[in-house]
């Protein structure tokens, strides 16, 4: 039994989740039966590969649904929602930075992040400003913008899917992996800037890395075999 001092429900809630990708197979891919992560938590998710964090996140996007169990955003039934309307609230309220970025390469970056704002559908005032200020917070040069995605380097493409990610102003930001291609001094300052970005936004994070380097500037880390194998993990 869990006791949340705060009056608003958990950004997002696990409860009794089960999911295999293959229905035949009697053993669960991933069994997390609580978890809670409260708004504008920073959450570290580590563990060895194979064991299910990319899954989780698919999980946490609505790419995936659980095959038991039910997962809440904001208290909303996420996980029981039709494909259609998961799509929607995705667009709306969760950026998602996927390990392969999953930029359109022909397209210039102004493009690729004005893109997610016009399936978004939201009012966001001047998008392209508001792009220029994500670009600059995460350190690209501005002329940048009117470059062809594929032309960039790769860790300028990661913080192209950042920024892309974040354009929205999302309520949830969910990052697979992001600095694997970053020197020692680029990561932490990035690092240090996407936690700083999302303070200001109040956006929940959860960021999935393989880098133990990284544990230190999260309050919360989670190591996914814990709460598989525990069951019951409340983040604040
Ligand atoms: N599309 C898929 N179809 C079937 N099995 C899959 C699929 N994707 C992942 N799996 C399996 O699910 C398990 C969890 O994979 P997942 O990619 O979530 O792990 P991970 O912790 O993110 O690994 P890594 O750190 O290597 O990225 C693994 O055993 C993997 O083989």
């Amino acid at each position: 039994m869990s006791v949340h001092l705060s009056e608003s429900p958990p950004a997002i809630e696990l409860r009794g989740v089960y999911f295999h990708y293959d229905k035949q197979e009697q053993e669960s891919t991933l069994s997390i039966k609580d978890l809670a992560v409260q708004t504008a938590e920073q959450v570290f998710l580590y563990g060895d590969s194979g064991s299910g964090k990319t899954t989780l996140l698919n999980l946490l996007s609505g790419v995936a649904v659980p095959s038991k169990g039910e997962i809440l955003l904001f208290g909303q039934p996420f996980s029981k929602l039709s494909s259609r309307k998961r799509d929607k609230f995705r667009a709306r309220h969760i950026g998602v930075v996927f390990q392969q970025f999953n930029l359109i390469p022909y397209l210039s970056v102004l493009k690729n992040i004005q893109l997610a704002s016009y399936f978004a559908k939201k009012n966001k005032g001047d998008i392209e400003n508001w792009a220029i200020d994500i670009l600059l917070g995460l350190k690209l040069p501005l002329e940048v913008l009117h470059k062809r995605a594929e032309s960039l380097s790769v860790g300028q493409q990661q913080r192209v899917a950042i920024a892309r990610a974040l354009i929205n102003q999302p309520e949830i930001l969910l990052v697979d992996e992001p600095t694997s291609a970053l020197d020692i001094s680029a990561r932490d300052a990035f690092i240090t800037m996407l936690t700083e970005i999302c303070l200001q936004l109040n956006t929940t994070l959860i960021f999935v890395s393989h880098d133990m380097n990284l544990k230190s500037f999260f309050r919360t880390s989670i190591d996914i075999s814990e709460i598989k194998t525990t069951g019951v993990h409340h983040v604040n």
